[in-house]
Order: C-alpha cells, then structure tokens, then sequence
C-alpha cells in the first residue's frame, strides 16, 4: 500500500524510490470506532508482509501516534550533547561502564574495518542487579543536558508500545492463529531494545570509510527517526525488486557479490524508516530479508539519527515460525515437492547478541554495533 497523500520518497537522483509507506493507524483505532476497520488493519497486515518479503524496509506513517515535534525535540537534545567540548562527552566513554553503554567518539566505531564517521550514545534496557564487568550488564550513561534523559526515556517507553503493535501487525499479515501470536508475543514482551543517538558530521574527501559502513540489523525491528538531511540513508535493493530500476551511481560497490542498488531512503515527515534485522530472518526462515543499508552523508551540515532497535527477550529462543513454514511450504514449486524445508538454526537472542559484542571486543572496538563485521551472513 503506497499512501497517495503524502509527497512520493525520492532517491539521490530525484527519482521515486520503492520502499512502501505504511500507515500504522487502522492498528490504533478502537476495534469498535469503524465499520471497516478489519480490513484497513488486513490491508496494513498484508502491506507489512510484502515489504518484509520485497525489500525488508518500508517507511512506517506513525503521525496518528506520535507527534512530529518530539523526535525533533529529541535531534535538538542530541546536537547540544554533540556540541559540547571533546572531554564533557568522553566522561560518558564507553569503558567506563559494560563498553556497550555510553558515548564513543567520532570515528571509534568500526564497520567492515574501516571506522565509521559518526559518533553516538547507546542506551540499552536497563538491567536489575547491574554488573559493569559483565558484558551489557552495566547501567546507562546519561547526557545531563537540561530534559535530556526525561523526553528520551518517553521516547523509548513509546518506541516500546510501537515494537509490540507492529509485532501484532506482522504477525497477522504472516497469518499467525491467536494462539502462535500468543507464543510470538512472550519472545518480545520485555524487549531487551537499543537506542542509539548518532551525530555525523560531514564526510571528508579523503576519509578511507562510510559514514556508517554497510550493514544488517541483527535483531527485531528497527525504527528510525532521522533529521531532514537528504541523500544520506542508503538502501540495498536486489536488482529483482520494484524500487532497484532508480540506481545511485558513483558509490563503491560494498555488497559483496549480491547483485543489486542503492537506493536513498530519505526522511519523510510523519514516518520513521522501518527495517527488520537477522532475529526476523530466522523466524520467517528466510522469507523476510534482512537488508544492508549504509550511510554516506555527503552534505554540508552536521547530521543526527536516533534508531530504536526494538529487539526480543533477552532469553528469547527464535526459532522458524510455523506460519512462515507453511507458506513457504505452500510456495513450493512442483520439483521441489518432495524435498524438505531446510530450517534456519535457532539462536537464544541475549547468546547471540554476546557473542556479537564479544566480536566486538576481540576486534577491539569494545562495544554493540549492528554492523556484522564484514560478514554479510544471516547468522546461520
Ligand atoms: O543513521 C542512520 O540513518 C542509520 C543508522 C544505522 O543503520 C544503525 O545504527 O544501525
Ligand atoms: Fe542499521
């Protein structure tokens, strides 16, 4: 469902891009406040379900659930924490804490090998019994910027509610029963998320490296709020799909050896960009693609993110769901009939996301990152 009333998404060349708007409404109505109301939720459903399939991102309309001014409230907080002197931010350094949690520097994250050129703050859920040698189990580090942790604390806990909305949405449009909804819903009901802060200034001429080098989200959902900057998201678009015909050109290929484009996924006002990671690859066994997506920022002025990686339960197991068994099943071609669906292998979600952090640690970047380090794997 492409919603007609809002200006068409348009890529670094001026063309339409392909990603789908979705309109997250029909989801907040009461269930009693239309006549119609099923069906505009089916049709979200559905709409969520080729998006996942076709491209793995979309653009999500979420203006009836939160109002435009408070992430542009949160860009605002960010810039005064990211303005400050060098050693105000550093006293929020990573190490002090897990070496998940905090502030690192510009340039401190590294993806691919080479060093990213943004700086950020990560927050995680807080954990009960804080252990700060533990990997991910320490406590937050907050700006004290004047409201800061205040209006992002609000942020997160309506984040929260949206990760559990579209889980229901998705489920739906996968044609989950109530009872495997029910099973779905206790894997991500006390979400262990991640938010990100990120500041980027502009890219250097001669810097060896992306703004954010190119990666797939490894867990849940992510939503991303972003300023109006243009041409700095990017897009990896299968050279199958609708939206690959509007190419950016110039840019080092960085997608190994999977033949498609970039495309730029620009801000859209009233709309986070919307993009599944690795724990949705596994519970659709492949039908959902997690998508790698970059960032080059190019432009003259210093650029703020804000994503919300709405991730499972920490001890969450993710395993194939057997709705998406069943349609690939149903899919299946007459040659293939009688071969077995090969089942994607199971990861408990808190192992996998040590593990990564782990990587992290012994690649000497110390810290959570949603890249995956060079490798383009589903984690299979
Ligand atoms: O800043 C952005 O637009 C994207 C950031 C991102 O992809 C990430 O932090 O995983
Ligand atoms: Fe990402």
């Amino acid at each position: 469902m492409v919603k007609m009333d809002s200006p068409p998404p348009r890529n670094g060349n001026g063309k339409v891009a392909g990603l789908p708007i979705i309109s997250i409404t029909p989801y907040l109505l009461d269930e009693s406040s239309r006549d119609d109301i099923q069906e505009r939720r089916a049709a979200t459903s559905n709409a969520l379900h080729r998006a996942c399939r076709d491209f793995g991102f979309f653009y999500l309309d979420i203006s009836a659930f939160a109002d435009p001014r408070e992430p542009d409230d949160l860009a605002k907080l960010a810039r005064k924490f990211f303005s400050l002197p060098q050693q105000e931010k550093d006293k929020l350094a990573l190490k002090n804490q897990d070496s998940a949690r905090g502030y690192a520097r510009l340039k401190e994250n590294v993806t691919n090998g080479k060093a990213d050129n943004h700086e950020g703050i990560d927050f995680y859920r807080p954990v009960e019994n804080p252990d700060k040698t533990k990997p991910l189990w320490g406590i937050n580090q907050w700006p004290t910027v004047p409201g800061f942790r205040e209006k992002y604390e609000r942020w997160v806990e309506k984040m929260k509610t949206l990760g559990m909305i579209v889980m229901e949405a998705m489920a739906i449009g996968l044609g989950m029963t109530p009872d495997e909804w029910k099973a779905l819903r206790s894997q991500v009901d006390d979400s262990f998320w991640v938010m990100r802060v990120i500041g980027y200034p502009p890219l250097p001429n001669d810097h060896d490296g992306f703004s954010c080098g190119a990666h797939k989200d490894y867990g849940c959902l992510t939503f991303l709020y972003a300023d109006p900057t243009p041409n700095a998201l990017q897009v990896f678009v299968p050279r199958s799909k609708p939206g690959a015909a509007a190419d950016l050109t110039g840019l080092p290929a960085e997608n190994g050896s999977e033949k498609g484009v970039w495309i730029s996924a620009d801000p859209i006002p009233g709309c986070v960009v919307c993009n599944i990671g690795e724990m949705w690859e596994i519970w659709s066994n492949g039908l959902y693609k997690s998508t790698l997506h970059r960032v080059v920022h190019r432009g003259s002025n210093y650029r703020v993110s804000i994503p919300f990686f709405f991730e499972p339960n920490f001890n969450a197991k993710i395993a194939p769901l057997p709705a998406a068994l069943r349609i690939i099943e149903a899919e299946k071609g007459e040659a293939k009939k009688t071969k077995a669906i090969k089942p994607y292998k199971s990861v408990v979600y808190g192992e996998f996301l040590t593990s990564k952090v782990g990587n992290n640690f012994t690649n000497g970047s110390g810290k959570y990152t949603n890249g995956t380090n060079g490798k383009y794997s589903n984690g299979n």
